[in-house]
């Protein structure tokens, strides 16, 4: 039967202040619209665990704010794999971490037959909902996105970008103009397996111009710095004339993809590997179609990079913000279910071994032909990052730590999108994540390297999504809204409204249902269609 939550939040008119004193929360009235937040909704399939954080099944959460009001929602999305993993009581298609459980009713023979004919790419759009003209769709990083209606959640429709474009999947991070033009990247698998990083473009919705994905196309193709072996790539950078792509030490090994499937119990985890040699690759672009492509080597020593911050151009360079973790090994060998339910003693043991966080800022410069090399390039007054041109024609890029604790990183990072992306700006709101577990809220001034926290006792929230008060003259003028779980609590989760200025409370809105893990999300303004339907 359908599985459709709806949990009716209670407001609860109380928040509590450092002293522990109780006060009057105060959603703004102003605040009109749904927060919308992608995750793992189902981690069991026919009795069996699933293994890893990216393996549940897509759940789409929506919290409508309305006259001082909050109401929860959420949904599995029907995508193939949730139906035929719910109607067959296996895992059908091979997630993540987890590979599909053979069909009991076929016999070896058939069984040969069925892998053979090929790749069955997983649709769990369980990593992020955005916008495309007027429509939303839940996405993960594959070729598969899913159309939803974001009012009703249903969903709507499995769309196979390979119809419109030559790409192999795109990340769950796209960036979007002003004017609404969205852009992505995605590996692309060529013909004689040539490899590159396919730069796509989906203009704008129009009256009477069909859909903007039939519009789509590759604006830019990057090169792989290795063959048969392309880099994962979670998300990219975009300034106001520039792409900035990211090439990190994580690579794809596509002969291991490609035969991994023709046995029994291999995942796109295993897949994986780390070039030990190569460091960090930056690679720029021009945004103009009839631009440059930047024929400079930009190297540096290795990391994990999933989020991209914010880049911007100042003067003749290129600043770009990134949430690093130091060294090659693999960050999501460590987000197997099983480690991270351990005891907290083990938890902080196994994020010893992994990669360690850091916030940095890497510089840049876009005029190189005349320096003299061994001279440090940047010349940015307001930071130590530093480009050397090397006599071998590479430039060696050492950044500035913008914030850094002990195993303590700073993720799932937010700006003011609409004001400053692609800009100079000054404040970044993320995840906390102490060993992994995400225990606060932080906002950080890229330009002070100051930070400021949220955090509650038990209390474990999620990516912060920042709404910018109406007419704002201030850049952190407005509110964050996390959902927070707060496990054996009497009504174990809510949603959290903080002031983004000084990170203190406004408002929560508790809800009495458990809610899973989300990754990301958006968050929708109502519009004033009156044929939008009230929820
Ligand atoms: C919010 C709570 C978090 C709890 C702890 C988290 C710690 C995390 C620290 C790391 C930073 C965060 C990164 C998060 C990234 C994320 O959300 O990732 C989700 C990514 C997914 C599900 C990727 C799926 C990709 C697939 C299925 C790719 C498939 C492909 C290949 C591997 C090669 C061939 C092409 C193809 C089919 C696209
Ligand atoms: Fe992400």
């Amino acid at each position: 039967g359908a599985v459709f939550v709806q949990h009716p939040a209670a407001v609860t008119p109380f928040s509590t202040e450092p002293d522990g004193k109780l006060c009057a929360g105060l959603i703004p009235s102003w605040l009109k619209g749904s927060v919308l937040r992608m995750g793992p909704g189902l981690f069991k399939v026919g009795g069996e665990p699933l293994n890893h954080l990216f393996d549940g099944q897509a759940m789409i959460h929506k919290f409508d704010l309305q006259n001082g009001g909050v109401t929860y929602h959420r949904r599995f999305i029907r995508t193939d794999a949730y139906v035929r993993a719910v109607t067959e009581n296996r895992v059908v298609i091979t997630e993540f971490g987890t590979a599909a459980y053979p069909d009991p009713c076929r016999n070896i023979f058939s069984r040969f037959f069925t892998y053979f004919r090929g790749i069955e790419v997983t649709d769990n759009c369980m990593v992020n909902i955005y916008p495309v003209g007027e429509d939303f769709y839940a996405v993960t990083e594959t070729n598969f996105i899913t159309k939803v209606d974001p009012d009703s959640l249903e969903t709507l429709e499995k769309v196979d970008l390979c119809k419109y474009l030559s790409v192999n999947g795109v990340t769950a991070h796209p960036h979007t103009d002003p004017d609404g033009t969205v852009y992505n990247i995605g590996n692309c698998f060529g013909k004689n397996m040539s490899l590159a990083y396919n730069i796509v473009k989906i203009p704008p919705a129009q009256e009477g111009e069909g859909e903007p994905l039939e519009k789509s196309q590759v604006v830019v193709q990057l090169p792989s710095s290795e063959r048969l072996k392309p880099s994962y790539v979670h998300s990219f950078g975009m300034t106001e004339n520039h792409f900035v792509f990211v090439e990190q030490p994580v690579k794809i090994n596509l002969l291991k993809f490609l035969s991994a499937w023709s046995f029994r119990g291999a995942t796109y985890m295993d897949c994986f590997e780390s070039n030990q040699s190569m460091g960090t690759w930056f690679h720029l672009a021009s945004k103009d179609p009839a631009g440059y492509m930047s024929s400079h080597k930009f190297r540096t020593s290795a990391f994990n990079i999933f989020h991209h911050i914010n880049a911007y151009e100042d003067d003749s360079f290129i600043v770009v913000d990134l949430c690093t973790w130091k060294g090659f090994d693999f960050v999501y060998n460590y987000l197997y279910l099983a480690n991270l339910k351990q005891e907290w003693e083990e938890v902080k043991k196994a994020a010893l071994r992994a990669p360690q966080p850091e916030v940095r800022r890497y510089v840049l410069p876009l005029d190189i032909h005349k320096e003299e090399p061994g001279k440090n390039l940047v010349s940015l007054s307001y930071t130590t990052a530093t480009a050397v041109l090397h006599t071998d024609g590479t430039v060696w890029l050492e950044p500035e730590v913008l914030f850094s604790g002990p195993r303590l990183a700073f993720e799932f990072p937010q700006i003011n999108y609409s004001r400053c992306s692609g800009k100079k700006y000054s404040f970044a709101y993320g995840l906390g994540l102490n060993h992994f577990i995400p225990d606060r809220i932080v906002k950080l001034d890229v330009q002070s390297r100051e930070s400021r926290a949220w955090r509650e006792d038990g209390c474990y929230p999620s990516e912060p999504l920042f709404v910018p008060t109406p007419g704002a003259r201030d850049e952190d003028d407005g509110v964050l809204l996390s959902i927070v779980v707060k496990p054996g609590a009497e009504r174990p989760a809510f949603l959290l409204l903080l002031d983004a200025v000084e990170l203190t409370e406004l408002a929560r809105a508790e809800v009495d249902a458990v809610i899973p893990v989300t990754l990301h999300g958006v968050y929708r303004p109502a519009t004033s269609d009156p044929d939008r339907e009230d929820p």
